[in-house]
């Protein structure tokens, strides 16, 4: 059991690292496994020592790297633009990202996990990594959530974190859950792995199309394609539009919108935004094709360090835990916010993947197997707020792991959900 004075004082005394400006890599591969392994991952399980040097030692990587190549395109030290590097030539600069009148020219390709070595180079406005190509939704979620941001397109969630961790991006912007389709569990294991920290949510509106080339017609249609969480979202509207074609997940809704045009496919339509439409040339089909006219996906604003938790406003806190006595222990946990009438808003779990499986052997009833997991609480409280740090303490006494994710503001943007988002 460790015992801290401040439920929140790790988080909160994360050290200022000094931010290296520019740096070139040349044929030096900056290692994609920063040290952040579960094992070394900090929380309440965690010594204050081991989270500190494990902070140190992606910023010495990136100061050593600063410090024996520092250099920016011009050679100069001056100031470049981010999206110039990675050979991601085009000045991607808020959510209009491309005109449409330029929709025939080539969109900037998305980072790949390889790209991650070369030189970020930075400039004055704040670089936002989120998931996909630009007209995707996550894009229109980066430009909500940071409006005279830089944006800049990854092929992979996973890049977005590490684009921020290796100070490519200053923020990523990424999914985590969807109203209709449920939540992206690839970012609840991403969440843990990384190290960043939510500062932030953003609510988008997602009013989905169905897009082909022109002149295309539905009874030409084989195959729907789009990201997963979007044909999970339009599953019962494909099927009263006649539409029981093929339906095939690819990475990104926009991506999709691309594939089609790229291939001049005349049998495949994509799901995807208006504005994916306009980007990539193809028509709207069918306008308004998700299940549920309200359909929300919630995006975390992810980035290397917290914010400082406040109480003059609405603050959500996402943790995760894990305790090893099974999911008994979980009534114990919840109870902890009940008793202070904190709310809970959402509660996901996952597999534990260091300990995935708990034996229990009986004697005379045989061996149980049972799933381990992590869960994922996200509450309604500060941890500026005494009754969440004593929740927080008495939620560490049942569990053999916490960690605060992050203490944010809550997103109370007006509700207008027949907008649509991502034109
Ligand atoms: O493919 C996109 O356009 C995305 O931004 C990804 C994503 C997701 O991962 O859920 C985001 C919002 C929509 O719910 C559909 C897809």
């Amino acid at each position: 059991m460790h015992t801290l004075s401040h439920p929140y004082s790790n988080v909160l005394s994360y050290s200022n690292h000094s931010r290296p400006s520019f740096y070139r890599v040349g044929a030096t591969r900056i290692s994609i496994k920063c040290g952040h392994g579960f094992e070394s991952v900090y929380g309440f399980g965690s010594a204050r020592s081991d989270w500190l040097s494990d902070c140190a030692i992606l910023t010495s990587k990136v100061d050593s790297l600063k410090d024996s190549h520092v250099v920016n395109e011009n050679g100069n030290g001056g100031v470049d633009h981010v999206a110039a590097v990675n050979g991601h030539t085009s000045a991607v600069s808020n959510l209009n990202l491309v005109p449409i009148e330029n929709k025939k020219q080539i969109q900037p390709k998305p980072l790949t996990i390889t790209d991650l070595s070369p030189a970020p180079i930075h400039g004055s406005q704040l670089r936002v990594a989120y998931q996909g190509v630009p007209g995707a939704y996550s894009e229109a979620a980066a430009g909500k959530a940071y409006p005279d941001s830089q944006v800049i397109p990854c092929d992979q969630f996973e890049v977005a974190f590490q684009a921020v961790e290796l100070w490519i991006a200053d923020r990523a912007v990424l999914p985590v859950e969807n109203s209709l389709g449920g939540s992206i569990h690839r970012n609840y294991d991403l969440l843990l792995r990384h190290r960043l920290h939510i500062v932030g949510e953003v609510q988008l509106p997602v009013h989905h199309c169905l897009l082909a080339l022109p002149d295309v017609r539905k009874e030409y249609l084989t195959r729907v394609i789009s990201h997963p969480q979007a044909l999970a979202q339009c599953e019962h509207t494909l099927t009263k539009l006649g539409l029981n074609v093929a339906r095939e997940a690819v990475d990104d809704t926009a991506g999709a919108a691309e594939f089609v045009a790229a291939n001049n496919l005349r049998d495949t339509a994509a799901i995807a935004s208006a504005r994916a439409a306009e980007l990539y040339g193809l028509e709207v089909l069918e306008d308004g094709i998700q299940d549920d006219p309200n359909n929300v996906t919630r995006f975390v604003m992810l980035a290397r360090e917290p914010v400082i938790p406040r109480t003059d406003r609405p603050f959500k806190t996402s943790i995760v835990f894990a305790h090893d006595k099974g999911t008994s222990v979980l009534f114990k946990v919840l109870s902890a916010f009940a008793f202070r009438n904190i709310s809970l808003t959402k509660i996901e779990s996952r597999p534990h993947r260091n300990r995935p499986i708990r034996v229990v052997d009986d004697e005379s009833e045989g061996t149980a197997k049972h799933f381990e997991y992590m869960f994922y609480v996200d509450f309604e409280a500060s941890m500026a707020q005494v009754k969440a740090q004593n929740a927080l303490a008495e939620v560490q006494e049942f569990t053999s792991f916490l960690r605060v994710l992050g203490s944010y503001p809550m997103d109370m943007t007006p509700w207008n959900p027949s907008s649509r988002r991502g034109d």
